[in-house]
């Protein structure tokens, strides 16, 4: 029997589907599913034919949906306004959530892709400006910053090049504080956490069988992010978007401590052990020192699923919030949302110019003060 760690994300998400579709077999054989296996049994039956056209239409179809090249333009539909206003432009909100914020720390949290820097066809071209660069580099100056990201933690310091701040890569399972001097940095030990580093050697296997069973999908790209794998289908024709769900799910068969999550037009593929970006976002606090506090309000920004489990972290802590870039209506456990990356930018810079103003203003209170204190004869 092969046991299959798999995650359905979403009941509506074609890939996963797929991917269920691609494996059912083997699932089929086995008297029963373990628990782990989120999938009902009755769906995976539903699921079986992979041949069924009805079956690879519904899921082609959830997959158009979520593709910006298929999503209807303005005017703006009743489900824009509303989610528009369950979750407003975070530049909109800015002083209620500077005011928010008021004797608190901030602490920021930024994911990488698709939040400081555009998507891109390349995932090895999607470099960050050098105006997000300075803002960033500003940011950290104010707040304790992180990078967040889905990719090897290398990488995304490739990108963003700023060694004052902490990086938590392969979606939180590679986490390292400033090599830089950070004046956040609490502790005096240096920040070094790999939680999956025993799945190293097995990661390493499932990216070569995958670049090798990929091959003959044109525009299949496989990445390796060190304690996970993205299979990129960005570039692959609609009309083989089945074949490749297939060959991914005929390598995961033989590795039941692998799971399969889904970004945007990415497959990703990671060690079943619990922790994510929400794990990586407490981690980063309690590294910190922030860990029991009520004084600290730490501000997420991120546009994709693996995002939400950050956001709800916040949610549940009742602390600081979750903002999502996105230019559509989504499910979200984010409180606020910003548009794209150039919007981020734009917060960014005004949280760096709002603290720099409060700092100023306090500053000359105290002067003032002093020299009152000096004006006043013993
Ligand atoms: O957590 P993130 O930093 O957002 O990383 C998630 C994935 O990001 C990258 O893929 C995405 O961006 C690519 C470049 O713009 C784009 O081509 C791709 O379609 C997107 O899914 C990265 O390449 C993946 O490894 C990450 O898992």
């Amino acid at each position: 029997m092969t046991k299959r760690n798999m995650v359905v994300s979403d009941a509506n998400s074609g890939f996963d589907m797929a991917i269920s579709m691609a494996v059912s077999g083997s699932c089929v054989a086995a008297q029963r599913p373990p628990a782990y296996i989120t999938i009902s049994k009755k769906k995976l039956l539903q699921n079986l034919d992979i041949n069924s056209s009805a079956r690879i239409n519904t899921w082609l179809d959830s997959m158009r949906a979520s593709s910006p090249t298929h999503m209807k333009a303005p005017p703006l539909s009743d489900d824009q306004v509303s989610w528009n206003m369950r979750r407003p432009s975070a530049l909109d909100m800015f002083e209620q959530i500077t005011s928010a914020s008021k004797g608190k720390q901030i602490v920021m949290f930024l994911d990488y892709d698709g939040t400081l820097s555009p998507i891109v066809d390349d995932p090895d071209r999607a470099f960050m400006s050098k105006a997000m660069r300075a803002t960033v580099r500003e940011l950290a100056r104010y707040f304790p910053t992180a990078i967040v990201s889905g990719r090897c933690r290398d990488k995304v310091y490739s990108f963003v090049r700023l060694a004052e701040l902490y990086y938590a890569g392969s979606h939180g399972m590679d986490i390292k504080g400033p090599s830089k001097g950070s004046r956040y940095k609490k502790g005096t030990k240096a920040v070094l956490f790999q939680p999956a580093s025993e799945f190293l050697p097995m990661i390493d296997e499932v990216y070569k069988a995958l670049s090798e069973v990929t091959k003959s999908t044109p525009g299949a790209l496989v990445e390796n992010n060190k304690f996970c794998v993205s299979v990129h289908f960005r570039c692959v024709d609609e009309k083989k978007w089945s074949e490749l769900a297939k060959q991914v799910g005929s390598v995961l068969e033989g590795y039941p401590n692998l799971r399969l999550t889904q970004g945007r037009k990415v497959l990703e593929i990671r060690p079943t052990i619990k922790w994510d970006k929400g794990k990586a976002l407490e981690f980063l606090l309690e590294s910190l020192g922030y860990s029991n506090c009520t004084d600290v309000f730490p501000i997420y920004i991120g546009d994709d699923r693996t995002d939400e489990d950050a956001f709800k972290v916040l949610r549940e802590r009742d602390q600081g919030f979750g903002i999502l870039v996105s230019k559509t209506p989504k499910d979200t456990n984010a409180s606020y949302s910003l548009q794209e990356p150039s919007e981020v930018m734009t917060f960014l810079r005004r949280l760096v110019d709002w603290k720099r103003m409060s700092l100023r203003r306090f500053l000359r209170m105290r002067r003032r003060l002093e020299e009152i204190k000096m004006s006043i004869p013993n």
